[in-house]
């Protein structure tokens, strides 16, 4: 029998505020009747790495980030090499960390996963000193990612709006690739390191990424011409982006990047980086909770 010693970490301003609906649920959830566990509200940006930083030496068994991509980041990049088991509710507009990792996105049957599921060690991506858990990246994605941060209503409506605005405005930029003793010029549209295969809500620009290979995916898309874009929507949005000729994926360990890269974001806050852009893989050094392990079709695998 697993022993559980759980704490919840709650963002109360991610998503529609729902994190404040977490106790009642627990209480009304029966498995979670013989349970020991603690939940803790954010009440500052920052204030979830702090809590994490205490709770390490409390004896927990798991530690659960209920919020966003962001509070996902500061949890999970928090518990690196502690051997605490670290799972999702996912309260956030895109959620792709745990949806990668086959977490529910309906509250309840996300915190029966908790105690249901089986757990693993995943790697984490290092950038410039700064970790990774999903999908971070240059280009158009940082630039939509540094608009939709300077919006004053977030969700998702504001992040599609940040998208269509960015779209018309950014020109592709040129990098250079030092990868695998390659070195190469490019130009790129998007350019992405991923950890996970998704951003969020299946929308999947690393459809070979997983999070157990040891790998690092350097995700490359040329502005796609304006009578492709739907076929493109349809591919991005069905993890079959492999198929265009203006898409590639290339697996390494480690990658270093030069150009215009001051513009980032990882997972999806933004960053200010300097070039040249270190990129890295942590082999198996965060234990996480996997519900997609423990279905029962077959080739599951995160
Ligand atoms: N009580 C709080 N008040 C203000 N900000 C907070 C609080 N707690 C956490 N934060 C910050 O809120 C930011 C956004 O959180 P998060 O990413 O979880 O939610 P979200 O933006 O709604 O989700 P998504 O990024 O998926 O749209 C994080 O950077 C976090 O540090």
């Amino acid at each position: 029998m697993v022993h559980y010693r759980i704490l919840f970490i709650v963002n109360p301003i991610s998503g529609f505020g729902l994190g404040w609906e977490i106790p009642y649920r627990i209480r009304h959830i029966a498995a979670y009747k013989d349970i020991e566990y603690n939940i803790r509200f954010t009440e500052y940006a920052g204030h979830a790495k702090e809590i994490v930083e205490q709770a390490k030496h409390q004896n927990y068994t798991h530690i659960i980030a209920a919020g966003g991509d962001g509070t996902v980041n500061e949890i999970g990049t928090a518990l690196i090499n502690t051997g605490i088991a670290f799972g999702v509710i996912s309260l956030g507009s895109g959620n792709g960390f745990a949806r990668h990792l086959g977490f529910s996105q309906m509250m309840n049957k996300a915190l029966k996963q908790i105690l249901k599921s089986e757990t693993t060690d995943i790697d984490v991506v290092e950038i410039n000193g700064h970790y990774s858990l999903n999908v971070s990246g240059f280009g158009f994605d940082a630039e939509v990612a540094h608009f939709f941060s300077r919006m004053k209503i977030r969700g998702i409506f504001s992040y599609i709006y940040s998208i269509i605005h960015m779209w018309f405005r950014y020109p592709s930029k040129r990098y250079v690739f030092h990868i695998d003793g390659k070195t190469w010029e490019e130009d790129c549209f998007v350019l992405s390191v991923a950890n996970s295969s998704q951003y969020g809500n299946n929308a999947s620009i690393a459809p070979k990424a997983s999070l157990r290979d040891g790998l690092v995916d350097v995700c490359i898309l040329k502005r796609p011409k304006y009578y492709q874009i739907p076929r493109f929507l349809y591919c991005f949005m069905n993890s079959k982006i492999a198929r265009l000729p203006y898409f590639s994926e290339i697996q390494c360990k480690e990658a270093i990047l030069e150009g215009d890269l001051n513009k980032a974001h990882i997972d999806g806050d933004p960053y200010i980086l300097e070039s040249p852009v270190k990129v890295k893989v942590l082999p198996g050094v965060l234990k996480v909770i996997a519900p997609k392990l423990s279905r029962k079709k077959k080739n599951m695998t995160v």
